[in-house]
């Protein structure tokens, strides 16, 4: 039969560690803290400047992710960043650009351990997105329970992969549309719709916004609503709404590769990535 979710990730678990010493870093790209709340870690995105998706750096995510999940002391994960520039700038575009297929199947590979360990995650997931949060950035607050953005224009929000020449995969389109509905999602992925505040709010990409400098009070708050119901409770309906989204990504894992890497591949996609990167650097403020 078709193996689950729990599955996957304890074979994956182990990739990650041996990918973990590779790395060997002394930089500490993800902080976690405890919160003035018990039962709640603060877990600090510091892949500086922006916090893009290297290998390296969602590596050290996913573990400390799998350490909190595994740590029965706690019941909730607020998730910032360490990073003034953003939140999350997504998918580091150099893992993407000029690599050759192998890479961009280990890389693939592991976006989605990422996006399975935090959808299927027994905690309560709390997104204080005080930053800029682009395309593959808002993976980590599609997949939270909750999420909380910083009212300042700069702190735009979506999933804007059209821009870049490219699509979204349908595992981050599912859980957009769960959340926003059909409609909406049409128009925010076909035109690659980057949100301010009160547009995301209006169109119920986040939850909340809240001045910067109460986005992680805010988010303690909320969270101190979410840890008063019985957690079994509440992970039994957690796991019962987005048990299907899930399954589809863990049923199409390997398609999905094959699909990416011949995809990104092409030498017409790996242009406009570039062009959009050069851009990128022409563009400093
Ligand atoms: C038919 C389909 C079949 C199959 C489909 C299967 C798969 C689909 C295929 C592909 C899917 C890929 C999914 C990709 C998802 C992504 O996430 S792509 C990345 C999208 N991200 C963005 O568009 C954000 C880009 N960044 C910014 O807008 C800004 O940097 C910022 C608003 C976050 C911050 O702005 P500033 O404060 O002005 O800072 P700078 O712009 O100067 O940035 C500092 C520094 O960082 C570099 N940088 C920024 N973002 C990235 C990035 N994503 N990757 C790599 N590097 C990045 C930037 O160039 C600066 O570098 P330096 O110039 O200082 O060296």
């Amino acid at each position: 039969g078709l193996p689950d979710a729990a599955f996957w990730w304890k074979e994956r678990a182990t990739c990650c560690k041996v990918r973990a010493r590779r790395f060997g870093s002394q930089r500490q790209l993800v902080v976690v803290e405890p919160s003035s709340t018990a039962g709640v870690a603060v877990l600090k995105l510091k892949n500086l400047p922006v916090n893009s998706f290297s290998l390296e750096f969602l590596t050290e995510l996913i573990i400390n992710l799998e350490k909190l999940e595994n740590d029965k002391t706690f019941r909730g994960i607020i998730i910032t960043s360490d990073c003034p520039k953003a939140f999350s700038a997504g998918v580091d575009l150099r893992e993407i650009c000029g690599k050759n297929p192998a890479h961009y199947t280990e890389y693939w590979k592991v976006l989605q351990d990422l996006w399975l360990r935090l959808y299927l995650s027994n905690l309560v997931l709390i997104s204080a997105i005080n930053g800029p949060c682009a395309a593959g950035g808002c993976l980590i607050p599609l997949t939270s329970d909750y999420r909380i953005l910083a009212d300042n224009p700069k702190c735009l929000i979506g999933l804007n992969e059209t821009r870049l020449g490219i699509s979204a995969p349908f595992w981050f389109k599912d859980p957009l549309v769960n959340i926003i509905g059909h409609r909406a999602s049409e128009h925010a992925l076909q035109l690659g719709l980057l949100f301010p505040p009160a547009e995301a709010l209006q169109v119920g990409i986040v939850d909340k916004v809240v001045p910067k400098d109460q986005v992680q009070s805010t988010a303690l708050s909320v969270m101190t609503q979410w840890l008063a119901i019985p957690d079994h409770a509440r992970q039994l309906t957690k796991n019962m709404i987005r048990k299907p989204t899930a399954d589809l990504l863990v049923k199409h894992r390997d398609t999905d590769i094959q699909n990416f890497v011949s995809f990104i591949s092409r030498d017409s996609i790996q242009k406009s990535l570039q062009m959009y990167l050069a851009k990128l650097k022409q563009n400093k403020d």
